[in-house]
C-alpha cells in the first residue's frame, strides 16, 4: 500500500497567520494515495455493526462517503449552518481558527442507529465533539469517530471520553 502520509502537505499561514495547515489535496488527488488512506480508516470498523456513517462537511463528506461505500451502509452529512433543506438539531462548536456551528437533519437517523464520525482532522477536537452531541442528542449511537490524522500538538483527544473509540490512521 502507498504510504499516503507523505502526501499531506504543510501550509503555513492558512487560513490564518500563525495556522499551520495540513492540506490532504495531495492524498485525494492520487489513486493509490487516496485508496490507501481509505482502506486504512476503513480496516478497524468492518465488524463494528454499524448502520451509517456520519460525515462532517466539507472534508469530513469525501472522506466518509468513501468510508460508507466500503462498510456497506448509507452516508448522514453534518453540515454547516442553513444548508440542510428540513427540519434540522444544531451545535456551536470552536475550532483552531474561529467558531463555527454544524447541523444534521432531525430525521436523518432512526433511533438507536449505530454510526461512526468521520472526519479528516482531529485538531482541538471541537468539531467532533459538537458532531458526537449532535449524534447524541437525536438518539444515535455513536460507536466511534475516526480521522485521517491527528495533530497531537493541539489535544483535541484530550476533550474526548475514552469509553467511545477515537481512531486516527495518523498522527503528526
Ligand atoms: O478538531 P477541530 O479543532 O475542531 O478541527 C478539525 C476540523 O477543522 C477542519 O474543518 P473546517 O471547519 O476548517 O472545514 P472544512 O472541512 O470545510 O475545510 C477539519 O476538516 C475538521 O473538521
Ligand atoms: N491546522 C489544520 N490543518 C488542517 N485542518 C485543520 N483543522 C483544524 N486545524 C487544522
Amino acid at each position: 500500500m502507498k504510504q499516503w502520509q507523505a502526501l499531506v502537505r504543510d501550509i503555513p499561514d492558512f487560513p490564518r497567520p500563525g495556522i499551520l495547515f495540513k492540506d490532504i489535496t495531495p492524498v485525494l488527488a492520487d489513486a493509490e494515495g487516496f485508496a490507501a488512506a481509505v482502506a486504512a480508516m476503513v480496516e478497524p470498523w468492518r465488524e463494528a455493526g454499524l448502520d451509517a456513517v456520519v460525515g462532517i462537511e466539507s472534508r469530513g463528506f469525501i472522506l466518509g462517503a468513501a468510508l460508507a461505500q466500503a462498510l456497506g451502509t448509507g452516508f448522514v452529512p453534518v453540515r454547516k449552518p442553513g444548508r440542510l433543506p428540513a427540519d434540522t438539531l444544531s451545535q456551536d462548536y470552536a475550532l483552531e481558527y474561529g467558531t463555527d456551528r454544524l447541523e444534521v437533519h432531525v430525521d436523518a437517523l432512526p433511533a438507536g442507529a449505530r454510526v461512526l464520525l468521520v472526519d479528516d482532522v482531529l485538531a482541538t477536537g471541537g468539531t467532533l465533539l459538537a458532531a458526537r452531541s449532535l449524534m447524541r442528542r437525536q438518539g444515535a449511537e455513536v460507536a466511534g469517530a475516526t480521522v485521517l490524522f491527528e495533530m497531537l500538538a493541539l489535544g483535541g483527544r484530550a476533550h474526548w471520553d475514552e469509553s467511545v473509540p477515537l481512531l486516527a490512521a495518523a498522527a503528526y
